[in-house]
């Protein structure tokens, strides 16, 4: 039998140092990245080499070949990061541990957010804190702003015990200088320094936080939240300093806020696109509604009881494609699917070109949400195909909270008001997946539609508010 002969995946470096790296980005500016992709599986195979971002990157849109990337993290691939990232992270956190320390630390984070846990004592106060921040809504809302705000409350609570208040609100500020300072930089891949000075204040912020908990921790006061979790975690033999629990409580704020809150926004704007699949979820969770007093919260099993609403979420999450992908480095020559790539190559697992990809889900480029309809339930892919939250080792810890959390915003939502948008707002990918305009619309309570007050009652409501809104100017 003739030897084959082993080689680098087929593709094109570009020009040389920014190789093909502003094609890349042109292609993420649009409504309609494909092309970058579709072109080189094209010519290559779904497989291929190219220059992005300072070095000759493997992608890869072949399923099976992602599978693989994501179940060999730790043996044949880690991590890998540009340096601006790791800035904006801070060297410990989850993200960026490697070895040992990430999977006793990866372990810990998943049993945090597992769903006992959610069904246990989470779910209460997402149900909560949702409405609470759905109450504020009248007139023009952007959606994307109060989805933020919503993801915001929910991490401060879940990972500190913290309520909103003044306290979280000028945190949240400070927090979004460093997010969106770190965003709108035209290349975040090469920044470096800008976002360490801004972010300062909001680990100062924190590191108070930790000092505070620690002393009432060591008092025998312990909270059942996260940092509770990293602060017990010592006995374990850990010993954390205030530094690296800091590092890590930020490297998960920042890790769930704009990926939960941008599928809430474009769970909605999906939705609103498509009536028929918005009235089968209205109609969905208005049974649940129904069923339950208007003040009561969500349980687990009403959660558990939302078969199309799951199909809803997961449709977002695959158009959507809020991570288009992982970047990783081999650690040693790796065989894949009849190439080599030579030990420290960086990898890209492209999940977005699986799940656009029309061989893997039919007409994949329109919002479907059927299409997860199984027997009895909602459907799963084969491994490799649908990889929202990627898999293996660094398999997202969040993943749960995030679909949780985005079912009972969907649930308020839908029985509690009706929208329109106010303005037409598109997609765009890069630097990360959002809409441009931050998905403005009007809202409608139905409560106030329904209950229509006497004028008289109004007037005498708005002179007794008088006061409450006006003393603060
Ligand atoms: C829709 C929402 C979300 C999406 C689409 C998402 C997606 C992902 C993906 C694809 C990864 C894998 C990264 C890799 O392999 O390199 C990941 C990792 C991670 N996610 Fe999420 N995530 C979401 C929400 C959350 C939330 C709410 C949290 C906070 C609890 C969170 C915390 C993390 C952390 C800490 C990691 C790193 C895990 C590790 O490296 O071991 N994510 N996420």
């Amino acid at each position: 039998a003739r030897r084959r002969k082993l080689r680098l995946p087929p593709g094109n470096y570009g020009l040389p140092f920014i190789g093909e790296t502003l094609q890349l980005i042109s292609a993420y500016k649009t409504e309609n990245p494909e092309p970058f992709m579709d072109e080189r599986v094209g010519r290559f195979g779904p497989i291929f080499t190219t220059h992005v971002f300072g070095e000759a990157t493997v992608f890869s849109a072949d399923p099976e070949a992602n599978r693989f990337i994501l179940q060999n993290e730790g043996k044949l691939f880690e991590s890998s990061y540009p340096s601006s990232i790791s800035n904006l992270l801070g060297k410990h956190s989850l993200l960026l541990m490697k070895g040992s320390l990430h999977k006793r630390m990866h372990s810990l984070t998943m049993s945090f957010a597992n769903s006992s846990i959610i069904k246990d004592h989470l779910l209460v106060d997402i149900d909560r804190l949702i409405r609470l921040n759905l109450d504020s809504w009248t007139g023009h809302v952007f959606l994307m702003d109060e989805a933020k705000k919503i993801t915001f409350a929910l991490t401060m609570k879940q990972l500190m015990s913290y309520d909103p208040c003044d306290w979280t609100e000028s945190l949240r500020k400070e927090y979004l200088l460093v997010i969106e300072g770190f965003f709108t930089i035209p290349l975040p891949f090469f920044s470096t320094t800008y976002n360490t000075a801004i972010k300062g204040k909001v680990v100062e912020a924190l590191r108070l936080v930790v000092r505070k908990r620690r002393e009432e921790s060591e008092r025998g006061d312990r909270k059942n939240d996260m940092l509770g979790a990293l602060l017990d975690e010592e006995g374990g033999g850990g010993g954390f300093s205030d530094e690296e629990i800091v590092d890590f409580l930020v490297a998960l704020l920042v890790a769930g806020y704009e990926t939960t809150s941008t599928i809430m926004t474009l769970a909605v704007k999906f939705l609103t696109e498509n009536p028929l699949a918005l009235g089968q979820l209205k109609e969905e969770q208005e049974r649940i509604r129904a069923k339950k007093g208007e003040l009561e919260a969500l349980t687990w099993s009403d959660y558990k009881s939302m078969p199309f609403t799951q199909c809803v979420v997961n449709e977002s999450l695959r158009v959507g494609n809020i991570i288009g992908g992982i970047f990783r480095r081999t650690t040693a020559d790796v065989h894949l699917r009849g190439y080599v790539i030579p030990k420290g190559w960086k990898v890209f697992a492209s999940f977005r070109a699986v799940h656009m990809n029309d061989d893997h889900f039919k007409d994949a480029r329109t919002f479907n949400p059927w299409r997860w309809q199984g027997d009895g339930g909602v459907a799963c892919p084969p491994p490799g195909v649908f990889t929202p939250f990627g898999g293996g080792q660094r398999l997202c810890p969040g993943y749960e909270i995030a679909r949780v959390s985005i079912s009972v915003f969907l649930h308020h939502l839908v029985t509690q008001f009706s929208w329109t948008p106010a303005e037409e707002d598109k997609l765009l990918f890069f630097p990360t997946t959002r809409t441009q305009k931050k998905y403005p619309i009007y809202v409608e309570k139905y409560s106030e539609m329904r209950h229509v007050k006497s004028k008289e009652r109004i007037v005498k409501e708005e002179e007794e508010d008088g006061s409450k809104n006006f003393g603060v100017l």
